[in-house]
């Protein structure tokens, strides 16, 4: 619109207007270009349009073929489900028609198993039934054995005593024969032979088949094996104690208190257990024996013990007990309780005689006197200690001399209590006379002194006249017969083997004329049987306790010693003569 009334605002409004046409100008010119783009923008959105119209049906195509394939898979998964359901029924009706067989099976293997335990339990009672009978039967087996056994031990018995009775009355020397146990020495110096050797020098080849039998298996290399056996008043196997032995031995003591002398004499090779056996097992220390173990002492402690027990039960002063202790080395006598002036025991060499009456004597031989056994165990070990040892290969503390402990009892008789006959008188006097002869410096003393001691045979002779009866028990310990090349002795050994076995052959010499009924007997070629001599072929009660190492090494040497055993029980010496001792007892 035009300004109103004058000329002069003209150009102004013509500026105006030009600018309002330059303002539609470029109005126009974007209404032009936002048309065009809008039109573009149209054939954009045709374009849109028609994709999003092909895209639908593309849509509906894509989920009108997923469902087409959903249906499809539903179909073959039921497919699969029932052909599974279809195997499943199949499987279970063979499961049914296998579990309908295993049962019928079972059934019938019950059946079968039933039938068995039925016939077994039938068998079963049977069984028992025949077992009860056989158990009855083997009742009356065993009380019958018991029976027969009992007899059997009574007959034994009576056989000993009947037994015993005639070797008494035959004068026969008593044989025992005790087999050690092998021991590790034995086999202590075989490393140096072949194990073959080793094994056969190791086996053990003598045994105690029964109480009186040894059986000794001999066997050379390239020889058929021999047994032999030996039969012997009694055989101690290796297990028996010496509780058994000593068992065996007692009775001889009460003989021996009864007036009868006794000698025991253990024989036999070096390292058979003649110590043992004799005295028990020995100290390293000292030579003497362990004391300690009461059930391991040998024969000299208990008897002694014993001596003491059976004096304990007569009438108290009535028996007096003096004790010798001797060896015999290199057939020389010593005298083992001699004492020098200060009183300190040393072997002293004495002498064996013979006496007027026949009976051998050591002269000045030491008689101690002993009140107890401990008195005397102490006697002997000092003694013992004096014992000359040596080691050889089979032994290590091997005895090179024969040991004889004596113990001499001597019994204190009223002239009135011992009676009056001829012999009685002969006897005492011989005894007189034989305790003046052995112990004159004793019979002196005992003569001039009135001694302290009650039972003093001076004191009794003063007053009521008494006699004076004297028994002796000898224990002897032999030295071991030896084999010298076994041994390895040499030099002055070889000397003292070479003495001992020469002893004990002379022992087997005066036994082999006791034997035969010579009228020489050899006694004094040697001094071990001239000091034995009145217990080998004299009145004792003579009892030689063999020992034998069990194994083959010592086979050569065992039989040896059996065959002196053997020997020696052959030997009858006569009727064994009694001391006439009374009869006394503590209540008298
Ligand atoms: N019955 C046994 N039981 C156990 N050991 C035994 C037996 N006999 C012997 N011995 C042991 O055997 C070894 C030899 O025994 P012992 O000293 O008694 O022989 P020995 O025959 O006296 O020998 P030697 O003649 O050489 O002196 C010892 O060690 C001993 O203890």
């Amino acid at each position: 619109m035009r300004p109103r009334g004058g000329s002069g605002p003209g150009p102004v409004w013509a500026q105006r207007v030009r600018q309002l046409e330059r303002s539609l100008r470029t109005k126009e010119e974007r209404i032009v270009v936002l048309e065009t783009e809008n039109a573009a923008l149209h054939l954009k959105l045709a374009e849109y349009q028609g994709l999003a119209g092909r895209s639908t049906n593309e849509v509906l195509q894509l989920y009108s073929a997923h469902g087409q394939q959903q249906k499809l898979q539903r179909g073959s998964v039921v497919t699969h489900l029932h052909e599974a359901i279809k195997r499943l029924k199949q499987d279970m009706k063979s499961l049914r028609s296998f579990a309908l067989e295993l049962s019928k099976d079972f059934q019938r293997q019950c059946k079968a198993y039933l039938y068995q335990a039925l016939t077994a339990v039938q068998e079963i009672q049977l069984q028992n039934e025949a077992m009860q009978m056989f158990q009855i039967k083997a009742f009356d087996l065993e009380q019958s054995l018991q029976e027969v056994t009992e007899r059997y031990e009574k007959e034994k018995q009576k056989r000993r005593v009947l037994h015993n009775s005639l070797v008494e009355l035959r004068g026969n020397i008593r044989v025992h024969c005790r087999i050690r146990p092998s021991l590790p020495f034995d086999n202590a110096d075989e490393h140096s032979i072949s194990q073959d050797r080793q094994r056969n020098f190791s086996e053990k080849v003598a045994y105690a088949i029964d109480d009186e039998t040894v059986l000794v298996k001999c066997s050379r290399p390239g020889h058929a094996s021999i047994n032999k056996t030996f039969q012997f008043e009694r055989v101690y196997s290796a297990f028996e104690s010496q509780d058994t032995v000593f068992a065996d031995v007692a009775p001889l003591l009460t003989s021996l208190l009864d007036g009868y002398n006794v000698c025991i004499m253990a024989y036999g090779q070096t390292g058979s257990g003649k110590t043992y056996t004799m005295l028990g097992p020995q100290l390293e220390e000292n030579f003497a024996f362990a004391l300690e173990d009461e059930s391991e002492l040998g024969i000299i402690p208990r008897a002694t013990q014993e001596v003491f027990r059976l004096i304990s039960e007569k009438p108290p002063g009535s028996y007096w007990v003096e004790v010798s202790v001797v060896e015999v080395y290199n057939n020389e006598i010593f005298d083992l309780l001699a004492k020098d002036s200060c009183g300190k025991v040393f072997g002293v060499k004495r002498d064996v005689v013979t006496t007027r009456e026949g009976k051998s004597n050591v002269p000045l031989l030491t008689y101690e006197t002993v009140e107890n056994a401990s008195e005397f165990l102490h006697l002997v070990i000092r003694g013992l200690q004096l014992r000359v040892r040596h080691p050889t290969l089979v032994h290590a503390h091997s005895s090179r001399s024969h040991l004889v402990v004596t113990l001499t009892i001597t019994t204190i008789v009223s002239g009135d209590s011992l009676g009056t006959s001829w012999e009685d008188e002969q006897i005492n006097q011989r005894l007189n006379k034989e305790f003046s002869c052995t112990y004159p410096q004793k019979a002196r003393e005992n003569r001039s002194t009135s001694s302290s001691r009650a039972s003093s045979p001076a004191q009794l002779e003063a007053t009521e006249k008494p006699k004076q009866v004297k028994t002796r028990l000898q224990l002897v310990d032999l030295a071991g017969s030896e084999c010298v090349g076994m041994s390895g002795v040499t030099g002055a050994a070889l000397r003292e083997t070479s003495f001992i076995n020469r002893s004990l052959s002379a022992l087997a010499d005066v036994l082999g004329a006791i034997a035969e009924q010579r009228s020489h007997v050899p006694y004094r070629n040697s001094k071990l049987t001239h000091l034995l001599q009145d217990s080998v072929g004299g009145d004792a009660k003579l009892l030689l306790m063999l020992c034998i190492s069990p194994d083959q090494k010592y086979l050569t040497e065992s039989l040896q010693s059996l065959g002196f055993g053997t020997r020696a029980r052959q030997v009858q010496r006569g009727q064994i003569k009694k001391k006439n001792l009374p009869v006394q007892s503590k209540a008298k």
